[in-house]
């Protein structure tokens, strides 16, 4: 294995909290009913766009393409800043030095779009840490498609048997599978179904795991 490539909300790190946030501004700025944690965190997963559907459904019990398009701009601005209580998950730091240590690379490839993306990486101080980021409006295609997964590997001019994917969701799953990568499931993200009926290869809840599980797959 030459490089291990991470998805990032729910997975490197719990930024649910700032996305509610986000969510509720938005909402409140249009004097629209707010969403409790639970329903914003169940809409994370496949980018801001579907994020802002979900959330106005749930709102409104509608899906209108003009609201949508103005609810949408109103959230990037908000997400722009979201990450003041946004934490990396225990361990997850080290797991990354660890692997950096022993030469492998590392990618990100994330739904998050690209800008809240860049902005919570330069607060977290991993701005440069990762020599591959993907974003969720980087390409015209999201995942679960594998496209972007495949762009990571593209830029890093490296074939799909050389890395590991590892995510925490239904959406991760999917997008490893369609691109033939192998797939390690952190479970403690936002994942919404059985980690066991899920696609992986190896399932952790613990960083501190991480190397040895990837040690066992090459
Ligand atoms: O923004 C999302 O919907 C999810 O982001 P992720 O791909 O980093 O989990
Ligand atoms: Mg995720």
């Amino acid at each position: 294995m030459r490089a291990v490539v991470f998805d990032l909300d729910g997975t490197l790190i719990d930024s649910a909290p700032d996305i509610w946030h986000a969510a509720n501004a938005v909402l409140q700025g249009e004097g629209l009913p707010l969403v409790t944690f639970e329903q914003s965190r169940g809409f994370i997963g496949r980018g801001a766009r579907v994020f802002v559907e979900r959330m106005e459904l749930a709102v409104t019990g509608s899906n209108e393409a003009a609201r949508t398009d103005h609810l949408h701009a109103r959230f990037l601005h908000f997400y722009e800043r979201a990450h003041e209580n946004t934490r990396i998950y225990p361990y997850a730091a080290e797991a990354l030095e660890g692997l950096r240590g022993r030469g492998l690379r590392l990618g990100l490839c994330t739904n998050k779009p690209f800008g809240p993306t860049r902005a919570v990486l330069e607060h977290l101080g991993w701005s440069g840490f990762f020599d591959v980021v993907i974003g969720g409006d980087t390409l015209p295609v999201a995942k679960p498609d594998p496209a972007p997964l495949l762009e990571v590997l593209a830029r890093m001019e490296m074939g799909v048997s050389d890395i590991a994917y590892i995510g925490d969701s239904e959406t991760d799953a999917e997008t490893a599978e369609r691109a033939g990568a192998r797939f390690g499931l952190y479970t403690e993200g936002y994942r919404k179904g059985a980690p066991e009926s899920l696609f992986h290869h190896f399932l952790f809840n613990d960083y501190r795991h991480l190397p040895d599980r990837l040690a066992e797959l090459s």
